[in-house]
């Protein structure tokens, strides 16, 4: 692999991740949120349908993982009636909705690949769907083998579409925040570290609909003055928490690597602390993509957090 190569990766990462964006902002114009199943389903399948076809054409020969090629998700499409047939109001859908996802690569295939694709088409599926929110992502990610046969990410980007904005992994090692331009000009970029947590109070994101019952416990022993902040998408608290707009992010319960690859890429090459709760390292392209729980903070705040979290999670049953 060649530098010009690697650099083309994280640029592939981050155009591809943008344009899935306004597709879905396009989305949002043409379906209207009056039927939010619809407009949800019509969205993870638009961005997911360009993703797959944009990488075939890009890195031809590179497998990938998404969130909606996964056989169960292909499949139950893939049958009239199923969730993509169902239709509660009884309206017309657009069409693309009852088409069944192009399959990821065969996991046999892909547990063997050098380089494989991880992404989440739309990140924040529920917010997506509600008028007005900006918490939802398009996550794009590269793992690549090692010389050694292990793995780790090589390059990412999270399109925050609704926000105007990407951040994205690039080819020095760092990180590149990326606003939208006004029309007729260039996309503006600057350099992206995360920011130092300030001495004010602790401002921890949580999911909007399913937050961990240990993080207020958690917080509360480490700082009884600690905001938590609800966010939808776990890449738009991750990006929340680089942007300086949040202190930490916190998940346990249940996740995917699709929901963490992009942004825990983002975050790396930003500076910042991301690993699993009890410290260890995320790990990518493994059989089983379940990957449950994540800790992404400013290095600083890392030692303090783990041990918060191990005094009251190591407690509960
Ligand atoms: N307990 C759980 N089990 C499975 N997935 C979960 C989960 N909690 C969060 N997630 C997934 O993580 C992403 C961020 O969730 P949240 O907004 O609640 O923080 C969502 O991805 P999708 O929107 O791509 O489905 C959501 O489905
Ligand atoms: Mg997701």
């Amino acid at each position: 692999m060649t530098v010009e190569s690697a650099a083309d990766d994280h640029a592939v990462a981050a155009e591809l991740a943008a344009e899935a964006g306004r597709l879905l902002l396009d989305v949002r114009d043409e379906v209207g949120f009056a039927d939010g199943r619809a407009l949800k389903d019509t969205g993870d399948l638009r961005a997911h349908e360009y993703l797959m076809a944009a990488l075939a054409e890009r890195c031809p020969g590179d497998a990938v993982l998404s969130e909606e090629g996964r056989a169960a998700v292909a499949g139950k499409r893939a049958v009239p009636g199923g969730a993509g047939g169902h239709h509660p109001t009884g309206q017309e859908r657009t069409g693309d909705v009852d088409r069944a996802p192009t399959r990821n690569t065969a996991d046999a295939e892909r547990l063997a690949a050098d380089r494989v694709w991880i992404i989440d088409p739309l990140d924040g599926t529920r917010e997506f769907s509600e008028e007005g929110r900006r918490d939802w992502a398009v996550h794009v990610a590269l793992w690549r083998r090692d010389p050694s046969g292990g793995g780790r990410l090589a390059a990412g980007a999270v399109a925050l579409p609704a926000q105007g904005l990407t951040l994205r992994t690039d080819a020095t090692g760092g990180a590149l925040l990326v606003r939208t331009a006004p029309e007729g000009q260039g996309p503006r970029e600057a350099p992206l570290h995360v920011p130092a947590p300030d001495a004010g109070r602790l401002r921890i994101a949580v999911s909007r609909s399913r937050p961990p019952e240990f993080v207020r416990q958690m917080a509360e022993k480490i700082d009884p003055d600690v905001e938590l902040v609800p966010i939808g998408s776990a890449g738009a608290k991750i990006s929340a928490v680089l942007l300086g707009e949040v202190d930490a992010y916190v998940h346990a319960g249940g996740q995917y690597e699709w929901d963490s690859a992009a942004p825990a890429a983002v975050a790396l090459a930003a500076g910042a602390h991301a690993s699993r709760i009890d410290g260890s390292a995320l790990e990518y392209n493994r059989k089983d993509p379940r990957l449950p729980d994540i800790l992404v903070c400013h290095p600083a705040s890392a030692l303090t957090l783990l041990t918060g979290i191990q005094d009251v999670h190591g407690a509960l049953p």
